[in-house]
């Protein structure tokens, strides 16, 4: 099969496997990337949210991983338990048809089962640093035969306190390993820890006129702390999103404002690191399924996650720095879809925008908080379209027989202009007639 992957040098069943999941075209990162990982070079790169960096570095391992060696010969290192997972499912798919083992290992699940899956044998594992450490310590993960390293969400790897975890597995495995450090944002500090480690690397970073998101349409309201909760209840139904996830600043503030979304009518739940690990994927699996419509989270969900279809971020507290706005609101408008994201900004955190202007390179357009009036103008405007979709669509369902006969019989009374008028009315009154709560 010769396509536009099989020419950056990626085999046959790996090429097979991205035909199958419907990948056409590489992305530019991964035409930037693939052929010089192939090569077993040091990289450090640095491109957009959702433009397929875990395809940029996974291919790569599939081809380079030796399926008749059951040693390990890749190791992935993520900072998040459920992006350690969905990593690892991404490089299965990639690795169908490679006889490629792949394993996740992280905290929060029994250590033992992972422990026997190691003695199994796998080529390539994507976990967390702790649990990789724990691991390697209990001699049940065995890096003398490691070919390659990556870091994903690098700065953030290194920023977190994770630079001394990171050294201790290069210190293990093979000097001649293969060093790869991927995220969308690598300030100037990150990169030059991450230039000390890389031998002879190339660093691949997008032009800065490709680094801005015009595919997320980006606004901010100015609150104070009393009218905010009010704000945000009348910005998602203008809004209507049909799936949020909102970034709360800790746990505490995530599990109440998930409970007032509740009480508005929302599917809602909160997501945070002190939920037990089968909850929090129970909450992201639900998710991910659109059986909740808003996912209320702390920064464990800021890097990395791929929801397909997430419509609106919303940073209901402000983050720390631009880094992390950049993550965050990167949740959305993925894979070259369009995605919305509204931040809430108190008098207190002018300082903070200035911060996220920087890092993005643009300025937040200040919006106005929808009034009343507006917000059912917005909502008469969707259930219109929603008619007209109707109207269009379903000529033929035989159910319409019926309600045309209704219709004919109060017409014998009524003017038909006032009848369709009057049911508008009545289906806007009905709660989540137009999906908004
Ligand atoms: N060549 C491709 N063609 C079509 N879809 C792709 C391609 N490469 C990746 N994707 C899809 O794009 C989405 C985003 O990819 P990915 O999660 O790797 O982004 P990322 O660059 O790592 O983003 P982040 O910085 O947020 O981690 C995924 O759903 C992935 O399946
Ligand atoms: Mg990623």
């Amino acid at each position: 099969m010769a396509t536009a992957f099989s020419a950056l040098g990626l085999s046959e069943p790996v090429v097979k496997a991205l035909d199958e999941l419907g990948f056409e075209q590489p992305t530019p990162i991964q035409q930037k990337s693939i052929p010089f990982l192939l090569d077993g070079r040091d990289l450090l790169a640095q491109a957009q949210t959702g433009t397929g960096k875990t395809a940029a570095f996974g291919l790569p391992l599939v081809d380079r991983s030796d399926p008749q060696d059951a040693r390990v010969q890749a190791l992935v290192l993520a900072p998040t338990r459920e992006l350690a997972v969905q990593v690892c499912e991404a490089i299965h798919t990639y690795s169908k048809h490679s006889g490629v083992r792949v394993l996740p290992i992280y905290g929060g699940q029994p250590i033992d089962r992972q422990m026997r899956r190691l003695r199994a044998g796998a080529q390539i594992v994507v976990g967390t640093p702790g649990r990789v450490l724990d691991l390697m310590r209990r001699s049940s993960l065995d890096l003398t035969a490691l070919r390659t390293l990556v870091l994903d969400e690098a700065d953030q790897m290194l920023d977190m306190g994770f630079i001394e975890e990171v050294q201790t597995i290069l210190d293990a495995a093979p000097p001649e390993r293969q060093l790869v450090f991927f995220s969308a944002t690598l300030p100037a500090s990150i990169r030059k820890l991450a230039a000390r480690h890389l031998r002879t690397p190339m660093t691949l970073t997008m032009p800065a006129e490709e680094r801005d998101t015009p595919a997320i349409a980006q606004r901010v309201y100015f609150v104070n702390f009393k009218n905010r909760a009010q704000a945000l209840t009348r910005v998602l139904a203008a809004e209507d999103p049909a799936s949020a996830l909102i970034f709360t600043r800790t746990k505490q503030a995530a599990d109440e404002l998930a409970e007032q979304l509740q009480d508005d009518g929302h599917r809602a739940e909160a997501l945070h690191g002190d939920l037990n690990q089968s909850a929090r994927e129970a909450v992201l699996g639900r998710f991910r399924r659109q059986q909740l419509n808003v996912v209320v989270a702390t920064d464990v969900a800021a890097r990395g996650l791929d929801i397909a279809d997430l419509s609106h971020v919303i940073n209901y507290d402000l983050p720390q720095d631009g880094e992390s706005y950049i993550h965050r609101i990167g949740r959305t408008g993925r894979a070259g879809r369009s995605g919305v994201a509204i931040s809430f900004a108190l008098p207190t955190d002018r300082y903070r925008l200035r911060l996220i202007e920087r890092a993005t390179g643009s300025t937040l357009v200040p919006a106005k908080i929808p009034s009343a009036g507006e917000i059912q103008v917005r909502r008469t405007e969707r259930l219109v379209e929603q008619l007209r979709r109707q109207l269009q669509a379903d000529e033929s369902d035989p159910n319409l027989v019926l309600y045309r006969e209704v219709v004919g019989q109060l017409r014998e009374e009524f003017d038909l202009g006032d009848i369709a008028a009057t049911f508008l009315k009545l289906a806007q009154q009905r709660p989540g007639s137009t999906g908004s709560g």
